[in-house]
């Protein structure tokens, strides 16, 4: 059984291949040229290590925000780069099939943008799965059983809470605030907190570099913000969690508010089961205890939140019950 399940996110893009398992793990970047923001001279990483760095002339765009299509023709340059680096011309020629991972909130209009621009780019028979859905049956769960279960998926653009059961969905809530605005929080507290500047992907390395860190302090290294010269600062993990507290409450805050659509019988299912945690900013240190502190059900973190998604995702090419009960095509 041929095709790819795709996970397009706003910060990465992730591609899976029922025989292969991920064949593509990379951020959602690419490079063009000023005068021709049509056309993709690098995709993901190599095209992420110019972001701070562009050379007048180049621009480093994300063509995804919020795990849409913002502007359709530099997503259909960067869809179109992605398949041809997952695929060979024998490959395209054969129009493989694929599903595709959307945010559970996206519109009509927004699906069908991205069916649209997966079609030019070479794929045939695609259907679109809510991202939530995707990432539990890439976590081993069944999302056609008749049990309910409460996914929160919390990516680089957007937060959101699902609670599906045998096909439909109960709730969901989602914001527009999630990993990047982390990042931003954290750059502007070591600006106006330590006078020090950092560049995007600095900032990002350190609230990454947080996670599973045993040492309660690191040391950063930026420009001083009046001077322009080197500095290092040494910063406490506690002090970084508290500067990033608002951003999160702001999260946990929408995560919750589905709590009360959520019928009787349903809560006793996540009461029993955990509520899943998806998503890599669902790595952050110390997110799923504020999780469970406002819930007061148990989280249980997905074993590969950053990939359940396509996982899911390419498992759904052999479960059409899972696609018939929750896709669009
Ligand atoms: N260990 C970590 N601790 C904190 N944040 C992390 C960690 N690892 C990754 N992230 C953050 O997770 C975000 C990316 O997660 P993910 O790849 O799930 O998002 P996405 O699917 O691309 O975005 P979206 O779902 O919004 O379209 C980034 O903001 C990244 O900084």
């Amino acid at each position: 059984m041929g095709g790819f399940g795709i996970d397009f996110g706003t910060a990465n893009t992730v591609v899976g291949q029922p025989d292969a398992g991920i064949v593509l793990d990379e951020p959602s970047v690419m490079l063009t040229r000023a005068n021709e923001p049509y056309r993709a001279i690098r995709v993901g990483k190599e095209a992420r290590e110019l972001i701070g760095r562009t050379p007048a002339g180049f621009a480093t765009v994300r063509p995804m925000r919020d795990g849409v299509i913002v502007d359709l023709e530099s997503a259909r340059a960067y869809i179109g780069a992605i398949i041809r680096k997952v695929t060979d011309r024998w490959q395209r020629w054969m129009r493989p099939r694929a599903v595709i991972a959307v945010p559970a909130g996206a519109t009509t209009l927004e699906r069908r943008a991205l069916l649209e621009v997966a079609h030019e780019a070479g794929l045939r028979k695609v259907a679109v799965l809510p991202e939530p859905v995707s990432g539990a049956l890439g976590s081993g769960v069944n999302p056609v059983e008749p049990r309910a279960h409460l996914v929160v998926d919390v990516g680089g653009g957007t937060s959101e809470i699902t609670g599906f059961c045998f096909g439909g969905v109960l709730t969901h809530r989602s914001c527009r605030v999630a990993g990047d605005e982390l990042t931003l929080a954290l750059y502007q507290h070591l600006r106006a907190e330590h006078q020090i500047v950092v560049g995007e992907l600095t900032a990002e390395d350190i609230k990454v570099g947080m996670h599973g860190q045993d040492d309660p302090s690191l040391v950063v290294e930026g420009r001083d913000a009046a001077t322009g010269r080197a500095r290092l600062v040494t910063l406490d993990t506690a002090e970084i969690m508290d500067a990033l507290r608002p951003t999160t409450t702001e999260i946990v805050h929408t995560l919750t508010s589905c709590l009360e659509d959520l019928p009787a019988q349903a809560v006793g299912d996540v009461m029993a089961e955990g509520v899943l945690a998806i998503g890599g900013g669902s790595l952050l240190r110390g997110f799923t205890m504020l999780l469970e502190e406002a819930f007061g059900f148990p989280v249980k973190q997905s074993e590969r939140p950053l990939t359940c998604v396509a996982e899911g995702a390419t498992a759904a090419l052999s479960q059409p019950d899972v696609v018939a009960a929750y896709g669009y095509y």
